[in-house]
């Protein structure tokens, strides 16, 4: 059972109802929080603390098994009006911390989580520390989110200003893909079987293939896209780290001592691309109008927010290299895009295919790590097809379920909330990491800012820009996984 006094910034904010209350309270039920914890909910518009709990009582609706076990956790949630800008507020946040600290009895322990937009971050954090709401007392925590910069210089920017407060052992800077149930699993997969442990390297990896595709379009977040792009919006954070924990060397301990040096040599380890690689192994693309489950939608340049002119990607696609001893050469080609045919994220090793004793070409064997919206595994394996004759057939073996069916799969939020009371940072991005991952997309941005690789139409409803194909082509390679609909449109099903 935690002690903690938790500080939300932005408690009215979409992030705040949507993600934090229902795993706040996930913890709340399995005891995690208990008596000792209360939260301060703070956000410029004027609540009382009974309209702040109907808000929080409304987001978990659906979690609690009784009213009033809705109601008890939300008697833990106070409100304080307060404009991050104004240093006054900081001194009643101070005072309603410190009788929070004494009515719970939670040891003068400490997480602020700044759930607001990032131009906000620093000044808060400076706040923090000039009120003395950071007082050394206790353990002391800063949960801050995605985006971290908009370039290397701004995140450099931010790091320093926020490590004027908290040193990087107190700063979890949230990827919420690192909380996913199948991306934690990827260190089971690797690290717990023999069967891949020893073959997780180039002399047995032909290449891997990584697709986060999402239906969905901008929504309503369009005056943040269009300044961001998919390059920074998923693959700098969510696949650059996702890389790194397919790509690593095997930690000497599974503790984030051991775990994130080796994340991080990957990042550092990653090919730089010059002007023509980036030109020749980098596509950009946005969606045009289309069908998707038989609705029409609109293109990206008619949503609200965007610029009818806009030039932002709303697909990326390429490949990186990690110039490393295990992975040198080995395309990782990653694809990730917004209207595409259907939401799928999942991960595809393709193993070399071996001399055989057949005297037929084989399939490779692939092991697909599926994260959403289905988790588990498959292996695709060689066997004899059934019959009179000899003959070699590919069989998959298919270990999935659906998530939300399964219902106890914890949100990926809750885990990284459950890993900061415990101050857990393996599964957070560490500066080093981040640094790193800027200088790489800092280049690709530039190149694609000055117009050299000229950005790809696709239709929504489609996988992206055919450029995209042809890229895997040109390693003679294909991407292994479409949507079934894919193989119907072209008859292969
Ligand atoms: N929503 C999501 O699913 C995701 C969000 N994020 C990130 O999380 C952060 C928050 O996003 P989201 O919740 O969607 O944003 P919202 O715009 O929904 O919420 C912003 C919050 O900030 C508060 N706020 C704004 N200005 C001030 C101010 N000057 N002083 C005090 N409070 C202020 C707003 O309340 P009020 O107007 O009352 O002041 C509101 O509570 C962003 O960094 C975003 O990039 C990351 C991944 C997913
Ligand atoms: O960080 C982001 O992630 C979401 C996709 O997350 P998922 O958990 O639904 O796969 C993406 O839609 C959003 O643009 C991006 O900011």
């Amino acid at each position: 059972m935690t002690k903690v006094v938790i500080t939300i910034f932005g408690a009215s904010g979409d992030l705040a109802k949507r993600k934090l209350y229902p795993s706040l309270f996930r913890l709340y039920k399995s005891g995690i929080l208990a008596e000792n914890f209360a939260v301060i909910g703070t956000a410029r518009r004027p609540w009382t603390k009974d309209f702040f709990e109907q808000v929080v009582i409304d987001a978990i609706s659906n979690l609690a098994t009784t009213p009033t076990q809705a109601s008890e956790f939300a008697s833990h949630f106070y409100y304080q009006s307060h404009d991050v800008q104004d240093v006054a507020h900081y001194a009643t946040l101070k005072t309603l911390q410190d009788e929070l600290a004494e009515t719970y009895k939670t040891e003068h322990n400490k997480v602020f989580f700044l759930a607001m937009a990032p131009e906000f971050f620093g000044t808060i954090t400076d706040h923090l520390k000039s009120e003395q709401i950071v007082d050394g007392q206790g353990f002391e925590r800063l949960i801050i989110e995605k985006p971290f910069g908009t370039d290397l210089e701004t995140a450099k920017q931010l790091n320093q200003a926020l490590s004027e407060t908290f040193d990087e052992s107190q700063i979890f800077r949230i990827d919420h893909y690192l909380g996913k149930e199948m991306i934690q699993n990827i260190f089971a997969v690797r690290f717990a079987n023999i069967l891949f442990e020893h073959v997780w390297n180039r002399e047995f990896i032909d290449n891997i293939q990584i697709t986060f595709a999402e239906s969905i379009g901008v929504e309503d977040r369009g005056g943040y896209y269009d300044q961001s792009g998919a390059l920074k919006d998923m693959v700098q954070n969510h696949i650059l780290q996702v890389l790194s924990i397919l790509a690593m060397d095997k930690p000497a301990s599974f503790s984030s001592e051991d775990v994130l040096p080796e994340k991080i040599k990957v990042l550092q380890s990653l090919r730089v691309p010059d002007e023509q690689a980036i030109t020749e192994n980098f596509v950009r693309g946005q969606y045009q109008s289309g069908r998707i489950n038989n609705q029409d939608f609109q293109a990206y340049t008619d949503e609200p927010s965007v610029n009818p002119l806009s030039k932002t990607e709303t697909f990326a696609s390429g490949v990186f290299f990690v110039d490393t001893e295990r992975f040198k050469d080995v395309p990782f080609f990653f694809r990730t895009g917004k209207r595409l045919t259907e939401k799928g994220t999942r991960i595809n090793i393709i193993f070399k295919n071996n001399a055989n004793i057949f005297g037929e070409s084989l399939k490779p064997n692939i092991l697909t790590i599926y994260i959403q919206p289905t988790e588990g595994f498959s292996l695709q394996v060689n066997g004899k097809e059934v019959g009179k004759t000899f003959s070699i057939e590919p069989v998959k073996l298919d270990f999935r379920h659906d998530a939300d069916a399964l219902g106890n799969s914890p949100e990926a939020y809750e885990k990284l909330i459950y890993d900061v009371l415990n101050g857990d940072v393996t599964n957070f991005s560490r500066w080093q990491e981040v640094k790193a991952s800027w200088e790489l997309i800092d280049k690709i941005v530039g190149s694609w800012q000055l117009d050299k690789t000229p950005l790809q139409y696709y239709p929504a409803g489609s996988m992206g820009p055919t450029k995209s194909f042809a890229l895997l082509e040109k390693y003679d390679t294909n991407w292994i996984w479409q949507p079934d609909i894919w193989y119907k449109e072209r008859g292969l099903l």
